[in-house]
């Protein structure tokens, strides 16, 4: 995975990689990602209710992996022990994140064994899209994994630092000092814009957002498919 402390790149991370799943061509195939609390969720909305995409959530198939009985809890007690678990059976995401939100080789470890999963259940919903059908997969941490070659376009939301902290601490309930130790952990607006094709910029209303996920979907639909083998840029 991309490491954000170090900087390094992430062996498989490709910026000119085209569509390299079995999708056929005609679903434009969208990575929709940035940093927590940036906006994301309301862009999908936007891309779903305006324009009838298939929304893949990464975090949802995470949280599904994760349930008692799921495979990625199983392997989470395997590689961190039984302490992960409360009295209940059930993950306890207090213990492991304050572990993995500070420390990398631990956070690295989970990763390994959650993200390769987590790409098999999205491949798998979207087998389902329609033909022509937007596919956007929602991936908080689609650069750090190391996963826009996948895609035929990056669309990354961006939002200032000091309102993405506000939205967690006074909406959310969360500490300030995790509120950042949770950026920290992953990758910098710059790392992002890397490999974006499409940047949403979230500093303004709710409908100003709208009209900028508007304004993306119209360049990605007006690339003729045939044409759009490999990334487009804005
Ligand atoms: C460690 C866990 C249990 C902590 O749970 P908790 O409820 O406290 O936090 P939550 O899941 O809401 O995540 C908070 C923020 O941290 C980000 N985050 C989650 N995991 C990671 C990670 N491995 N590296 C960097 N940031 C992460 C999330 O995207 C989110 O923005 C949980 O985050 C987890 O299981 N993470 C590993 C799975 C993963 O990589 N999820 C991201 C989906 S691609
Ligand atoms: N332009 C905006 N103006 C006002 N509120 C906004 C704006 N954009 C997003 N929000 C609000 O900020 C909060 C975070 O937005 P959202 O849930 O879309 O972010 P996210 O990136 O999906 O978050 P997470 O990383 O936690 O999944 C939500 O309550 C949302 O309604």
């Amino acid at each position: 995975m991309k490491d954000p402390a170090s900087g390094t790149q992430p062996a498989g991370l490709s910026t000119h990689g085209g569509n390299v799943t079995d999708q056929p061509s005609n679903n434009p195939r969208i990575g929709l990602t940035g940093g927590i609390a940036a906006g994301k969720s309301t862009v999908a909305r936007r891309l779903a209710e305006e324009h009838g995409a298939l929304i893949i959530d990464a975090d949802a198939i995470v949280r599904k992996l994760q349930e008692p009985g799921g495979r990625g809890l199983a392997a989470i007690v395997a590689e961190f022990g039984n302490d992960m678990l409360t009295a209940d059976g059930t993950l306890d995401r207090a213990r492991l994140g304050a572990l993995v939100f500070n420390d990398e080789g631990a956070r690295a470890r989970l990763n390994a064994i959650i993200h390769p999963m987590v790409r098999e259940e999205a491949q798998r919903i979207a087998d389902s899209a329609t033909p022509g059908q937007l596919i956007i997969e929602d991936i908080p941490l689609l650069v750090e994994s190391g996963q826009a070659g996948r895609f035929d376009h990056v669309m990354v939301v961006e939002a200032p630092l000091m309102e993405r902290v506000r939205r967690m601490v006074e909406d959310r309930g969360m500490h300030e000092d995790d509120a950042h130790a949770r950026i920290k952990a992953q990758a910098t607006d710059e790392q992002r814009r890397e490999v974006a094709t499409h940047v949403l910029v979230n500093h303004g209303s709710v409908d100003e957002l709208h009209q900028a996920v508007d304004a993306a979907v119209a360049t990605i639909l007006a690339v003729p498919r045939d044409a759009d083998s490999g990334r487009g840029t804005d």
